[in-house]
């Protein structure tokens, strides 16, 4: 059986590269509106025509899409910020809790996560979960993405003739987009710090949450903050916790190295005498972080298998 998909922003950062997972697949038909790709009845036919629309779109895009669509058969996955925190709509991360793909698979309106929060709720729900951190724990969050996670414009910025900028820190009035969404997510009760980065490189990125580990209840060891980890992601194909000797015996993390697939790995560096730890979570922005998660996603509303034309 052939399935229809139309993706909403088909020429974007994120859609070009959901495009390029798709457009192999001799399962789907993709509806594609090139030039007319603005054209608001083009789109509003589209919308409604296929069996499953990704949105790729700024937030109130989005949101005019969402509006657009009539035909309550229609399945849509929706790649901005827009809806991530809302009641109604199921939250993208297959992996995040036991049931999430099933309930994924059941629904018809899907927000795919943010990048810097597919890495930031990896690590950390698990521990509230465990009860290993309070819901009330102090939790700050730094990041560095490559610069297609800022899109066209982003991308047009660093690639300009003459462009210089290495390195910049930004989210300096600690009111970023991302902050509820991971909030809500990890099942903490304050709001997280995040202190996020872009650097002069376009693609990948490290999402780290430093950790005294005497701030915790009962101090916990790395091995159990580690345990905890591998025990959430038992099973799951692109969650993957790195072993501790691996870890241990690492001298650096770059943030370029799983791009290209759908895959996250979460790893728990830690001074096993001192206390401390640091959790990090290596990611592609635009695969796990984006395009992969919503062909994930896709895959599990139509009730195909999950990693259906993913690495
Ligand atoms: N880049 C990343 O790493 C990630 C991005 N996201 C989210 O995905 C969404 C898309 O981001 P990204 O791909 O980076 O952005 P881009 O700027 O690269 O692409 C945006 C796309 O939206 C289209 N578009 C913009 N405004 C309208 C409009 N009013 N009506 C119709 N189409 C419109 C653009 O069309 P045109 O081609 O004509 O310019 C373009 O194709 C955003 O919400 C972003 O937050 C989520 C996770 C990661
Ligand atoms: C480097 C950079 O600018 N990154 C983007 C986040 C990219 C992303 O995750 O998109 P969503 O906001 O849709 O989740 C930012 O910080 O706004």
């Amino acid at each position: 059986m052939t399935h229809t998909i139309f993706i909403d922003g088909e020429a974007g950062t994120t859609g070009l590269e959901i495009r390029e997972r798709l457009e192999t697949r001799s399962d789907l038909e993709l509806i594609l509106l090139g030039d007319r790709r603005r054209d608001v009845e083009a789109r509003r036919e589209a919308l409604n025509a296929a069996d499953a629309v990704i949105l790729c779109l700024p937030d109130e895009a989005a949101k005019e899409a969402v509006a657009m669509i009539a035909n309550p058969a229609v399945r849509v996955i929706d790649a901005s910020t827009a809806y991530r925190v809302d009641p109604d709509w199921i939250y993208g991360f297959a992996e995040m809790e036991p049931g999430q793909a099933a309930a994924i698979a059941a629904s018809t309106r899907v927000s795919n996560p943010g990048c810097y929060p597919t890495g930031f709720i990896g690590l950390v729900r698990p521990l509230v979960r465990a009860g290993l951190m309070r819901p009330d724990h102090p939790v700050t969050v730094n990041a560095v993405s490559g610069y297609s996670g800022g899109g066209k414009a982003m991308i047009a910025e660093f690639e300009a003739p003459g462009a210089s900028t290495a390195y910049r820190a930004y989210g300096l009035s600690l009111t970023h987009k991302h902050v509820p969404e991971m909030t809500r997510h990890t099942g903490l009760s304050r709001d997280v710090l995040f202190a996020p980065a872009v650097g002069n490189y376009r693609q990948g990125m490290l999402v780290e949450v430093p950790l005294h580990l005497a701030s915790l209840p009962e101090t916990p060891s790395i091995e159990r903050v580690h345990g905890a980890l591998v025990e959430a992601y038992e099973g799951h194909r692109f969650v993957e916790v790195a072993d501790l000797e691996t870890t241990e015996a690492m001298t650096g993390l770059e943030p370029q190295g799983l791009n290209g697939t759908n895959r996250m790995r979460l790893h728990v560096f830690g001074d096993r005498a001192g206390g401390q730890a640091r959790l990090v979570a290596l990611l592609d922005n635009l695969g796990k972080g984006a395009s992969g998660a919503a062909v994930q996603n896709l895959n599990l509303m139509l009730g195909l298998d999950e990693g259906t034309g993913l690495v």
